[in-house]
């Protein structure tokens, strides 16, 4: 069986406190992206893992897919399969991609094996694998709060408009990103500010990441600016970075000075 792992952009992320665990609370819509890895499982005599396309870094056997199986065999009958990763969606970008192929793992062997797992079972484990993970369960716009993986209901439909995404080829690693980040009590109400028309956003909706990251990474804020000179209604770095998107009304041309950057566009 075949499945496509999408990417998802943050439209505004407020880390709002660090919890005991260790981890931070947040809140942020996450909102689900056309740019995807391709990800195949089929039956085997043995059990085997390989990836195509970019390089992950780290252990083949530390791969969230491979993770996403050894948990559901821990406590399913689970045939030895084949898996394989064609790595598109850059990684250290802020596009939960490992989390995408997480969560798409798990609903792959729940269907491909008929586990009968609901959404809420598919969620848990999504959770033990990362904090991103539970929302590509569901892969459909969300208010998350708490560590990312609770959701409420937001009416936010930004189909007709197109993004443009840019990864400046500079991974950053999310543990990083977390580290220097202040934690602060939302003064206004992102949820609030995401339903009122998204030409008010660049003034309202903010990526907390951004204070922390422009200042050592300025590339991150000339392409922010370059996609408003582009004509974007709104443009923000997504996650913890270092994928910069800008939201069009009409499909945008893309600059030159993004030529040596791995850019994707389609439609919301
Ligand atoms: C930046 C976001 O992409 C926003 O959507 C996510 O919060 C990141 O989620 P993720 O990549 O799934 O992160 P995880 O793999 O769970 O955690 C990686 C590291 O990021 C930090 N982390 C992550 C999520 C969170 N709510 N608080 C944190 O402090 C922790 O140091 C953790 O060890
Ligand atoms: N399927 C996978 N795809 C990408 N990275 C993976 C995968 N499986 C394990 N990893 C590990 O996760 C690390 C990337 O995690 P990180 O959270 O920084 O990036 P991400 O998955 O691209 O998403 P985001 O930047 O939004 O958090 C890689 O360096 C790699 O070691």
């Amino acid at each position: 069986m075949l499945t496509f792992p999408n990417a998802k952009i943050n439209l505004g992320l407020l880390i709002t406190e660090k919890r005991t665990d260790g981890f931070h609370n947040l809140q942020s819509c996450f909102y689900p992206v056309g740019w995807t890895d391709m990800l195949e499982v089929i039956s085997a005599e043995n059990f085997s893992f390989s990836s195509s396309g970019l390089p992950i870094p780290g252990n083949a056997s530390t791969n969230l897919c491979v993770r996403a199986y050894e948990l559901v065999k821990a406590d399913f009958d689970l045939p030895p399969v084949q898996m394989h990763l064609h790595k598109i969606v850059p990684i250290g970008a802020g596009l939960g991609g490992g989390s995408a192929d997480a969560a798409f793992a798990l609903k792959l062997l729940n269907e491909q094996f008929t586990l009968g797992l609901s959404v809420s079972h598919l969620q848990a484990y999504a959770r033990k694998l990362g904090s991103d993970c539970a929302f590509f369960i569901e892969n459909k716009p969300a208010y998350c709060l708490e560590k990312g993986d609770v959701f409420e209901e937001i009416a936010l439909d930004l189909s007709g408009y197109y993004i443009l995404l840019v990864y400046p080829n500079l991974a950053i690693s999310t543990a990083e990103a977390y580290a220097n980040i202040r934690p602060r009590k939302p003064e206004q109400s992102l949820r609030k500010h995401l339903q009122e028309p998204i030409e008010t956003w660049r003034q309202t909706v903010h990526n907390d990441f951004e204070t922390s990251l422009f200042p050592g990474y300025p590339v991150l804020s000339e392409i922010k600016q370059q996609l408003y000179d582009s004509g974007a209604v709104y443009a923000s770095m997504s996650g913890s970075g270092s994928t910069v998107y800008g939201i069009f009304n009409a499909p945008p041309l893309v600059p030159n000075q993004f030529s040596d950057y791995n850019v994707w566009q389609g439609r919301l």
